[in-house]
């Protein structure tokens, strides 16, 4: 009962002075505030320096360093800016008139505009963009904070991901069409028109599967997205040759129907952050949770947009705002929701928000157009989440596959590890065996622009050579050719249950989402007996049709029904035998695919060892016999 008053409190502040940050005190608790000093939009390294001079770090650390730089102090500055813009790939927030001894002290007008022209120098030298944020008063003058970004060639962008998630008619599909199309919806689903892939979608005004729409900022910081005069549509390519940095959004599906297709968005598909979408008038209804719920299990930042307050009375508005606070500051989200109203507040939420326990709430309207802005300004600064290694070798994990009129087989996936090249050959696999076969990658696009290689962090489609796409699926991956991957049966994880509705026993099967794997897989042993809702356990599991390949340290969910868990991989077990039954549903699979391609007559012999079927036998193509298969693990 306090509680609830104290909620309501807040959010009446919120309301009665303008100002949307009725937790600034608890960001403060948490020493969050401004994170744009020293240049570093979520800079880990404090202050950017990686040498132990103090007298460079004194100079550097002085508010009226870049008023008159001299050539030295110049070159400092410089070293220092390119330094925190690489650690964050490609940008920073940098502010001027601000010292280490005193945050808020300023410089009068004169000076800062000298600083500001030293930036904007410094900048144009590290080929930069430098962009005011905002300004602010300070009690020894003005102080302002400046986005500096480096300027793309035409095939270089920096790629951020965000999952869409959120209950039935929250609005997220208008939100996108609103956001990437620069049109305003009508209130009757005008925008999401835009947006649907299948009939059904545009009739039921449902989304149903995973669909990805882009938007792109200029290196200052502007919408570079331009619906064209062809029926409004966007053109990819032009968008990423303009934008230093492209936000992919992960449109996934709201109803409880579409649940697995939306974990698996969530999993597969590798995003930075989650965008929950909750409608003002309906509330936190449906899926709301259950989404919440996955994005917090899986470790997504989550920032929250409530949608339709043009047709929204006020006392619903606070109340949906009253029980979204409630919820995020629960102890099973322990979040800092801030009611983001202005610029000062967008500023303070996105350099802050890495931090994960921050959570801005964006009051928008599809309609009317209310607050997007601040919600684009928003986006424009958030950076990548995931730091990817391109030094390393290859792993690229397939997430979706095409089959192309004129091209062949297209995968699609995220880059996680190395630099990835055209006409390169790689490893793909594993199949139904466990196997890896060689491949060639014949081209690869990005963002639906034809590329010469990918690297770590990026989404691509690869064009593969001779294969089919029947004989690949989501959750393969492709490795470098030298690296000798395993796929396993089984491994354990840690995990905790969220929710079950009585206990999990040993032999439970369940659905495991990991990365893009979607896959059955059972419980073997468990260090507890059972396993209750809010119980943690190390658990034994055993896929049931083919091993797959994982890694440790990878998060994963575990659901049937409405139960659900969510663990880590800890062991991966690489020689746990096959299943006969898989051995036999292996055979049949192969027998059948030799009877599509036309020699039926020496399909009954497959599942003979060694047996000679037209010149080939089978360990044709890295294969290996089912028999050798089973003989092998047996021992
Ligand atoms: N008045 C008003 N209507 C809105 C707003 N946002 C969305 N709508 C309407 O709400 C309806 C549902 O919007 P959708 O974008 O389809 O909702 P969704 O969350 O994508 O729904 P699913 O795809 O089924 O998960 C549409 O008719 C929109 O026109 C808004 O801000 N104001």
């Amino acid at each position: 009962m306090e509680k609830n008053k104290m909620d309501k409190k807040e959010v009446e502040t919120v309301k009665a002075d303008g100002r949307t940050s009725p937790l600034s005190e608890d960001l403060k608790k948490l020493n969050i505030g401004n994170n744009t000093k020293g240049g570093g939009l979520f800079a880990p390294v404090q202050n950017g320096f990686h040498d132990d001079d103090d007298l460079e770090e004194q100079i550097l650390l002085s508010k009226t360093v870049m008023v008159s730089p001299s050539d030295d102090e110049f070159d400092l500055l410089m070293r220092q800016l390119r330094i925190r813009i690489s650690e964050n790939q490609g940008e920073c927030v940098y502010t001027l008139g601000e010292s280490d001894v005193d945050i808020e002290s300023g410089l009068p007008d004169d000076e800062l505009a000298a600083s500001r022209a030293t930036l904007k120098s410094l900048a144009e030298t590290l080929d930069c963009d430098c962009t005011l944020l905002r300004g602010r008063t300070a009690p020894e003058g003005n102080m302002e904070e400046h986005l500096v970004r480096r300027r793309y060639d035409e095939n270089d962008f920096l790629e951020v991901k965000i999952a869409v998630v959120g209950n039935v008619d929250a609005g997220k599909s208008t939100l996108l069409g609103v956001l990437t199309h620069c049109e305003l919806d009508n209130g009757r689903g005008h925008s999401r028109q835009k947006l649907f892939r299948h009939k059904h979608e545009m009739e039921s005004g449902r989304t149903s599967s995973i669909g990805n729409e882009i938007l792109g900022f200029s290196s200052n910081g502007s919408v570079v997205n331009k619906p064209t005069a062809h029926a409004g549509q966007i053109d990819w390519g032009q968008i990423c040759q303009k934008s230093s940095k492209v936000i992919t959004f992960v449109d996934l599906a709201g109803h409880e129907r579409y649940l697995k297709t939306t974990v698996f968005g969530m999993t597969g598909h590798l995003p930075d952050f989650c965008m929950l979408m909750i409608g003002s008038n309906a509330g936190i209804v449906g899926t709301t949770k259950e989404h919440l719920g996955l994005a917090l299990a899986l470790n997504v930042p989550v920032f929250v947009v409530v949608t339709k307050i043009d047709m929204c009375p006020p006392n619903v508005l606070q109340e949906t705002l009253r029980l979204l606070i409630k919820i995020l500051k629960s102890p099973g989200c322990r979040k800092i929701p801030v009611l983001v109203a202005n610029q000062d507040d967008v500023i303070v939420t996105a350099t802050n928000f890495t931090s994960e326990r921050v959570c801005p709430i964006f009051q928008i309207s599809n309609v009317t157009g209310q607050n997007i802005d601040l919600l684009k300004m928003f986006l424009n600064l958030l950076n990548c989440r995931t730091k990817f290694n391109d030094k390393e070798s290859h792993e690229f994990l397939i997430d979706d596959t095409f089959s192309v009129p004129g091209v062949g087989t297209v995968v699609s996936g995220t880059v996680m590890r190395g630099v990835i090249k055209a006409g390169e050959v790689l490893l793909i696999g594993p199949d139904l065996l466990g196997k890896f076969e060689p491949i060639q990658v014949k081209s690869i696009h990005r963002k639906r622009m034809p590329v010469r290689d990918v690297k770590a962090g990026q989404t691509a489609a690869f064009a593969l050579k001779k294969i089919k796409r029947s004989s690949i699926r989501k959750g393969m991956v492709m490795v470098h050719i030298k690296s000798n991957p395993k796929a396993v049966w089984e491994y354990y994880g840690e995990i905790l249950v969220l929710h079950h509705p009585t206990t999990i026993s040993i032999k439970y099967q369940a659905m495991v989402h990991c990365g893009s794997i979607r896959q059955t897989a059972s419980i073997l042993s468990m260090s507890k007996e059972h396993l209750r809702t809010g119980d943690k356990a190390k658990v034994h599991f055993r896929f049931l049709k083919n091993p797959e390949y994982i890694n440790i340290g990878t998060k994963f969910v575990f659901r049937e029904g409405r139960t659900k868990a969510v663990g880590t991989i800890t062991e991966l077990i690489p020689d746990a035998p096959a299943y006969q039954s898989h051995l036999k549903r292996y055979n049949k699979a192969r027998a059948l695919s030799l009877q599509r391609q036309g020699i039926a007559d020496q399909s009954q012999h497959a599942t003979s060892p060694g047996t000679r079927r037209t010149g080939r036998r089978w360990n044709h193509r890295n294969v290996e016999s089912p028999d050798q298969a089973a003989s092998k693990h047996s021992t």
